[in-house]
């Protein structure tokens, strides 16, 4: 594990307010977030501002995925508003994020650029039917393989695939993983989990979690059972 904070809870909301309400609620010596989709899509760069001046390290998970000028300038646009981490799809191919790197080369702080390899809802059916069959490791070794080669400082993959990218990719690239539940807990639609403790122990670096906080009848009970256990 390569820091002392490993949990980024997934701030997937709809509206701001109920961001900010999670968020007075917890410590930012003792977490980071991560603003998707859903949330930015409603509350954009100022939210981003305000979780930041709170304290929080926020990892922007807009996963680009587009031309590589196109991505490119979307990094470098994440990384004026100074957030920690960023992330693209590596099926952009290997132009793609080598225009990323080059552009977060040229600012003072560049945000860590990691690359999501395969979505962790996505089964080997799935893929298959997409019309890209074969087994979810060895597409993840290969993207992973591709993405360190091109720039990444790390990968968003599942903690399923964590030890197994570790051992090739060694020791200093990050390993971000989604699909994390506690044992016990619903998967919703996600397909290759595992429990907090088992993805630390498989060698992931940050421990990305929504709903098993989020939708918790008491979300800050949630997250700290999930710190006790893996403080055990
Ligand atoms: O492969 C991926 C990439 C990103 N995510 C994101 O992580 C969280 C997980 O939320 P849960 O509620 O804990 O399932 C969510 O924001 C996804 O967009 C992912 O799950 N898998």
């Amino acid at each position: 594990m390569s820091g002392t904070k490993p949990i980024i809870v997934a701030l997937d909301f709809s509206d701001e307010s109920l961001a900010l309400d999670l968020i007075e609620r917890l410590d930012p010596s003792a977490c980071r977030v991560k603003v998707g989709k859903e949330l930015f899509t409603r509350a954009g760069p100022g939210l981003v501002e305000a979780l930041q001046v709170r304290g929080f390290e926020v990892f922007l998970d807009l996963k680009y995925h587009d031309i590589p000028n196109t991505v490119a300038g979307a990094c470098a646009v994440a990384a004026d508003l100074g957030v920690w981490m960023v992330n693209l799809h590596i099926m952009g191919g290997a132009r793609m994020i080598a225009a990323a790197r080059e552009r977060l080369e040229r600012v003072t702080r560049p945000p860590l650029l990691v690359g999501v390899t395969l979505l962790t809802s996505l089964t080997g059916d799935d893929l298959a039917a997409v019309g890209c069959p074969g087994d979810p490791l060895e597409r993840v070794l290969a993207l992973a393989a591709l993405g360190h080669a091109a720039g990444l400082d790390g990968i968003v993959c599942s903690p399923r695939e964590a030890a197994a990218v570790r051992a090739v990719e060694g020791a200093g690239f990050r390993l971000v993983t989604p699909g994390i539940r506690p044992a016990g807990g619903v998967a919703d639609d996600q397909r290759r989990v595992m429990t907090p403790r088992e993805a630390l122990a498989a060698g992931a670096d940050d421990l990305v979690i929504g709903r098993p906080i989020t939708a918790a009848a008491d979300p800050l009970a949630a997250l700290r059972a999930i710190e006790a256990d893996l403080a055990v």
